[in-house]
């Protein structure tokens, strides 16, 4: 059984270089934070859907080397995997997806192995998953009821992507999940977005007024702001040579979450996990850049 299960789509990667060619890659942010807490030695699973096709297997091949079960990932005939682009430019980096109608945007409740999240220690989705498509919303929503039922704790990264769903939509669902949920992960962009506010403290006060018992708000290059309803804790950011922040967000959420299911330890996890994302900025790539255990 896996002490960590995420739930989620994955996709393949295509990064623009700036030669002007396409490295390959992985992505899904859900995949991306299984990877990074497989990383650092923690059991994980995912819970997905791929479509029988190369894209397909390259992934299930990548959570193989990497560790993670994919005992509850479905190949599915017929379906496509979805792929994503990254490219860069002065204001940093921007996706443009072909995932329409992919195999994982058609998960219904009826794909959860009820058992597997019944018995892990921490499930993990994100508001990814939420914006593409109802169906992969109300199975997601069902998980995390089943999480709850069996006091399995329940960790969120409301990941706002407007290009899946309006910011009204991501707002009123990514809230209601947030009710649910006893671990928050957002970023600062997205949460200023979401909440409406702009300073870091208020979030993080909105985010335990929904309920949430911890809250790991990510600043990007200034670091996190850690609470746990007590005080907040705010790490600096480490300086990097940043050449590609895909998927830190994720690397964070992983690293994190996997430091703190082994002594439960909400500082050091964030601090760990503060150092681990700025290293994974410094190369391309959502997953080739994630750190290991032994490089931190
Ligand atoms: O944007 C998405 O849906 C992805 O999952 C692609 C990236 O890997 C992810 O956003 C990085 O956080």
């Amino acid at each position: 059984m896996s002490a960590l299960i995420c739930l989620g789509e994955p996709l393949c990667e295509l990064n623009a270089q700036p030669d002007g060619s396409f490295r390959a890659g992985f992505g899904g942010d859900v995949s991306n934070v299984a990877i990074a807490a497989a990383r650092q030695g923690v059991d994980v699973g995912l819970i997905s859907r791929v479509g029988d096709d190369p894209f397909g297997r390259d992934l299930c091949q990548l959570w193989q080397r990497e560790g993670v079960s994919a005992d509850h990932v479905k190949v599915v005939p017929g379906q496509e995997t979805g792929i994503y682009f990254v490219f860069h430019d002065a204001e940093g980096h921007h996706f443009v997806y072909r995932r329409k109608g992919s195999a994982a945007s058609q998960m219904t409740a009826d794909d959860l192995p009820d058992d597997a999240i019944a018995k892990a220690r921490m499930f993990y989705s994100s508001g990814i998953g939420l914006g593409v498509s109802s169906c992969l919303r109300d199975a997601t929503f069902q998980a995390v009821a089943t999480a709850r039922k069996n006091n399995v704790a329940v960790a969120f990264d409301p990941n706002l992507r407007t290009a899946l769903w309006s910011l009204e939509q991501a707002r009123s669902v990514t809230h209601d999940l947030m009710q649910c949920c006893d671990i928050a992960l957002p970023g600062l962009d997205d949460a200023r977005q979401l909440t409406g506010l702009h300073n870091p403290e208020d979030i993080i006060a909105f985010y335990h007024d929904l309920g949430v018992k911890i809250v790991a708000l990510t600043l990007g290059a200034d670091g996190v702001s850690v609470s746990g309803g007590d005080d907040v804790v705010t790490i600096p950011g480490t300086p990097v040579q940043a050449k590609d922040a895909t998927g830190a967000g994720d690397c964070f959420n992983g690293l994190f979450l996997a430091n703190y299911l082994r002594d439960g330890d909400i500082l050091n996890a964030a601090k760990i996990a503060n150092s681990g994302a700025a290293l994974s900025t410094t190369g391309y790539g959502a997953v080739d850049s994630i750190p290991f255990n032994h490089t931190l």
